[in-house]
């Protein structure tokens, strides 16, 4: 593909008409890059990879996906486009009490008539490409597990498979470990690099661990307050920077005055 997969331009998000999450956000992503964003708690990381896929709605700007905007879609163009994105969640959003296989041919909803799912009639073909995802996470033998068995770290790595099962062009990862311990987030995050470089995909993950970030990415987007304030390689992320990026505005001390007559909690009065 030539030129960029994801051209973002001027792209703004306003929730309930006045908090405004995404300011101006004007951005082009490659094919082939593994970018991270990271950034302090509400800086707008969630927003903006939502904004991507439409699962939020942009209030400003232009985003276009594989040459088509995906910001204005609307219906069956939308689901189309959707089809070329997967996601994966913080919470994984696995049908608890499914197995594992469905779990993954579930990444096959969009494309198939809605009794093949229903009624369970994948193809031997879909079957075959599900359980060979599986393999290449190292879940072979769990297929026929309930998804609430699992551990955490089994849960995302069935996430990664069943977006994978789209067979989309680029992938969206949302805090996709933050529920995990660092060993399997170490599992985790190693898992999906491999994927996405062996099928040359395009990964947007939002992370809070700098370390992490810094360990996977070929590209980190540092946000604060809404607005890209970094934008480089791992080796250009100092350590200015990213106190910069995580830096917020320092809050006017309040001075709290002594309440005439109030003693606090365990305090001793004396006279
Ligand atoms: N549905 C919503 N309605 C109203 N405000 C929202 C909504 N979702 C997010 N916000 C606000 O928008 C801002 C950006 O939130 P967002 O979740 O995108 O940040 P984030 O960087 O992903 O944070 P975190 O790392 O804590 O997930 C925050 O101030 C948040 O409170």
């Amino acid at each position: 593909m030539k030129g960029p997969l994801l051209k973002i331009t001027n792209l703004s998000k306003r929730y309930d008409g006045n908090k405004i999450a995404l300011k101006n956000i004007t951005l082009e992503i490659q094919p082939k890059e593994f970018v991270v964003i990271i950034g302090p708690s509400g800086a707008g990381k969630s927003t903006l990879i939502r904004c991507l896929n439409q699962l939020v709605k942009p209030s400003e700007g232009e985003i276009i996906f594989d040459g088509e905007d995906i910001s204005k879609a609307k219906g069956k163009k939308l689901r189309q486009l959707r089809g070329k994105i997967g996601m994966i969640f913080q919470h994984y959003n696995l049908i608890s009490r499914t197995n594992v296989l469905k779990n993954v041919l579930n990444g096959k909803l969009g494309s198939v008539p809605f009794w093949v799912s229903t009624f369970g009639l994948y193809s031997q073909e879909d079957r075959l490409q599900a359980y060979n995802l599986l393999k290449t996470v190292g879940l072979q033998d769990s297929l026929y597990q309930q998804a609430k068995d699992l551990s955490g770290g089994q849960m995302q790595r069935v996430g990664i498979c069943r977006a994978l099962m789209q067979e989309p062009s680029l992938i969206l990862a949302d805090e996709p470990i933050a529920s995990l311990d660092p060993k399997s987030s170490e599992v985790v995050m190693d898992y999906l690099k491999k994927v996405t470089e062996e099928r040359d995909l395009t990964c947007i993950v939002n992370l809070h661990q700098v370390e992490v970030a810094k360990k996977y990415a070929t590209r980190i987007i540092g946000v604060r307050e809404g607005e890209i304030v970094f934008d480089g390689t791992s080796e250009e992320l100092s350590e200015d920077i990213i106190k910069n990026i995580y830096h917020l505005p320092e809050k006017k001390q309040e001075v709290i005055l002594p309440v005439p007559g109030f003693v606090a909690e365990g305090e001793a009065v004396y006279e």
